[in-house]
């Protein structure tokens, strides 16, 4: 947040990097107060500069902390103590240098400014008041009333063409053997007008004339009278006193939200070019959809063997959908590297490696190396968590997560996962990508699973302790469809391949080598479980692909699904071993166990605050599981039923199955049955908490 680094052997240069303003955030204020440690305590150095990284000396205080708890040094005696250093100090000022930034100009003992520069105090736009000094250093360096430029007022030292820093560097040198005394600000005297209360008395009407009702003009005006009638250490408590009052008031609130809003509002990237990492079938899938909208794309593998086999297959995806669409197939959109340096330029990444955190980290850390700092950098995780890999990167609020759903080049849904760290503008951005690539993209929280994968648990568990208790995954399966699913749970879990929950099982410690060897047969951390889905795995039976899984198939990637013996024998083998006595099971019971198992976790989804409303999992459901849309989706199926009668079925449930919390009913649904069954539409009234970005 600031480097420190000696140059012409005795000057400790001192840059501020905090983009895009190099605002002084508390990470920026402590890294100043460790650097001036460092320049004042070693004997080599004999002057300091400070200047800002891209152009920009100091936007201020970085507003965007407004909202939270003060963290890191406070700004008042970091900047007294820089005043009151015994080496001079020197500010090379490019860009702005407002607010803070400005405050910290003004304790340093020499300000060299570009001729372009910008100096000055915006805080009352911001409902504030510049509160570390400002008002009370300004005043005694230029005396009242004040006029307009920098240099005649004595604000600034030199006024440069050139580079500031070098400027400031050559500046410090000459600096060093003068005495420093009469350069701290706060030990000069207000020079003050003689009428200066009628001054202010006049000034104060204009205001309250102009700006009606608005506090911090007129605390500015009393801070003014603070500067001109104390000495500094008083002025300095006044001035916190006034900035106590005003940063808690509701204008300033209204007043930072509008300085966010209006850049928020109508801001639209325009994604030209894109990259994928990784070409294995997501990767391929979501390449082509880039492509398909006239996005370049920059495909990117770690081997030479597999990007040619990536090369190879999207070629052959683009060339297919081209002559299904009646176009041409866009291949001069594509570049294939193996080098994460192409990526440079690029507006967007989207990574689409393995599911393994450590290593979607290196790619996220190398990523916020290559890229320039406006690229957004968005993982296609079905369930890991966005904000740990945000938290590797340089700009954590341009990260955001794209969970695609396979075939990626068919599939419509896109979960656009809001970390607590990605700007509004980035998930507006990845929503509008999603739009333009014809998919249906709905915001959800960062949480295990996200939306759909996290409902999808408690469906499926429902469907295999049904397994356990005496059906068979075409009894399942058929209650189902029934219903109007395309597909019954295990045909589609044979089509999503059974090898992905299987890993995502052993990495949650839930099979293989973790599991405590003490923990009860048929119970995984304290709850029910079932074992069937990891024996099936364990026989290589992962599926469609494999030729086998729940079902059989006639070939590898065959799509006829046809009963397996095999599995028929392990479902006995597997009750007689665990003592179970099979009993007949209802299709109603199929249906309602499945179905409110799922609508359940949809409240529990609501209530955390990770979907925005009913209808987003709805939708979610529709597009991203085949939910039969003539029920409308789980949650509005769940409002047909009948909220009570949902609640009493899962409490029915729960009670014979105690050891499965997902049928224990939600609070929200109990919310919403005691508080009269309100409409769909009405749901989110009830939700306390929401995740700040839905
Ligand atoms: C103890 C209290 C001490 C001090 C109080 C303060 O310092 S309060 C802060 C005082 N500073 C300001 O009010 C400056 C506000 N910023 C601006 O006036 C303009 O942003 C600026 C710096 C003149 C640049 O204008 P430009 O038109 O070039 O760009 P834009 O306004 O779109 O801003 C670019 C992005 O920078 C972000 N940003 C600007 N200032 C700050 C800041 N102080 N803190 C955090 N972020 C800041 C702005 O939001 C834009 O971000 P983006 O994500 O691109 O929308």
């Amino acid at each position: 947040m600031a480097r420190y680094e000696l140059v012409k052997r005795s000057v400790a240069l001192i840059t501020l990097t905090n983009p895009p303003v190099n605002a002084s955030s508390s990470a920026v204020r402590h890294a100043i107060a460790k650097s001036m440690k460092c320049a004042l305590s070693d004997p080599e150095v004999t002057a300091v500069v400070i200047c800002g990284e891209n152009g920009s000396f100091c936007g201020g205080a970085d507003i965007r902390e407004f909202a939270g708890p003060l963290k890191g040094p406070p700004l008042v005696p970091l900047l007294d103590a820089i005043e009151a250093g015994e080496k001079p100090v020197v500010a090379a000022i490019e860009g702005v240098a407002l607010g803070g930034g400005f405050e910290l100009a003004l304790v340093c003992h020499y300000r060299i400014a570009h001729s372009k520069a910008r100096l000055g105090f915006p805080e009352v736009t911001l409902g504030i008041l510049p509160a570390a000094g400002g008002t009370q250093r300004l005043l005694r360096l230029i005396g009242i009333p004040a006029a307009a430029i920098s240099l005649k007022l004595g604000i600034v030292d030199q006024v440069t063409e050139q580079n500031a820093c070098e400027v400031a560097v050559e500046f410090a040198l000459r600096a060093v053997a003068k005495p420093l005394l009469s350069r701290r600000v706060s030990m000069l005297t207000t020079r003050c007008p003689p009428d200066l209360d009628a001054l202010l008395d006049a000034v104060t009407m204009q205001v309250k004339k102009k700006a009606p009702g608005v506090m911090a003009p007129l605390a500015c005006i009393q801070a003014v009278r603070a500067a001109a009638t104390m000495p500094y250490y008083k002025g300095i408590k006044r001035e916190g006193e006034l900035m106590a009052t005003l940063f808690n008031s509701g204008q300033a609130w209204a007043l930072q939200y509008c300085f966010f809003a209006q850049r928020t509002a109508g801001k639209w990237t325009l994604i030209r070019s894109a990259a994928v990492i990784g070409l294995g079938t997501m990767g391929r899938g979501i390449a082509v959809c880039l492509a398909r909208v006239g996005i370049s794309v920059i495909a990117v593998e770690s081997e030479k063997k597999l990007l040619e086999t990536g090369r190879q297959m999207v070629i052959g995806m683009l060339e297919r959908d081209a002559k299904r669409r009646g176009v041409s197939a866009s291949l001069n959109l594509f570049k294939f590297t193996l080098s994460l340096h192409d990526l440079k330029d690029v507006d967007l990444v989207i990574e689409v490696v393995f599911e393994d955190m450590a290593l979607k980290k290196r790619v996220f850390q190398e990523l916020s190396k290559v890229c320039r700092p406006a690229t957004l950098l968005c993982t296609n995780t079905s369930g890991l968590d966005v904000d740990a890999l945000a938290g590797v990167t340089d700009r954590p609020h341009l990260v955001v997560g794209m969970h695609f759903f396979s075939p990626a080049h068919v599939m419509k849904l896109l979960e656009v996962v809001c970390g607590p760290r990605s700007s509004s503008e980035t998930i507006a951005t990845a929503m509008s990508l999603g739009k333009r690539m014809g998919k249906v993209s709905v915001a959800v929280g960062n949480c295990p699973g996200f939306v759909r994968n996290r409902m999808l648990k408690p469906y499926i568990d429902q469907a295999t302790f049904l397994l356990e208790e005496g059906a068979t995954p075409e009894q399942i399966d058929k209650a189902l469809e029934d219903f109007g699913f395309a597909m019954g749970v295990f045909r589609m879990s044979d089509l999503a391949g059974l090898d992905v929950g299987w890993r995502v099982r052993k990495e949650s410690g839930l099979n293989g080598s973790d599991v405590d060897p003490e923990s009860p047969p048929r119970r995984r951390q304290g709850r029910r479980y079932c074992l069937i889905p990891d024996m099936v795995c364990e026989q290589g039976r992962f599926g469609q692909k494999t030729g086998g899984g729940w079902y059989m198939y006639d070939k590898r990637g065959g799509t006829n699904a046809k009963p397996d013996p095999l599995i028929q024998n392990l479902l006995e083998t597997y009750r007689s071993k665990y003592g179970i006595q099979p009993r007949n099971i209802s299709n109603q019971e199929i249906v309602e166990r499945c179905l409110f198992a799922l609508a359940n976790e949809g409240f529990g989804i609501l209530e955390d605050g990770m979907a925005a409303r009913p209808e987003d999992i709805d939708v979610i459901y529709l597009f991203g599981y085949g939910f039969p849309r003539h029920r409308g989706g789980p949650m509005f199926y769940a409002s047909m039923v009948g909220l009570e009668r949902v609640l009493k079925r899962l409490e029915h449930y729960h009670q014979a199955h105690p050891d499965v919390p997902h049928l224990k009913p939600s609070p929200l649904l109990k919310t919403l049955v005691a508080c009269g069954i309100p409409p769909v539409q009405k749901w989110r009234e009830h939700i306390k908490t929401m995740h700040s970005h839905l």
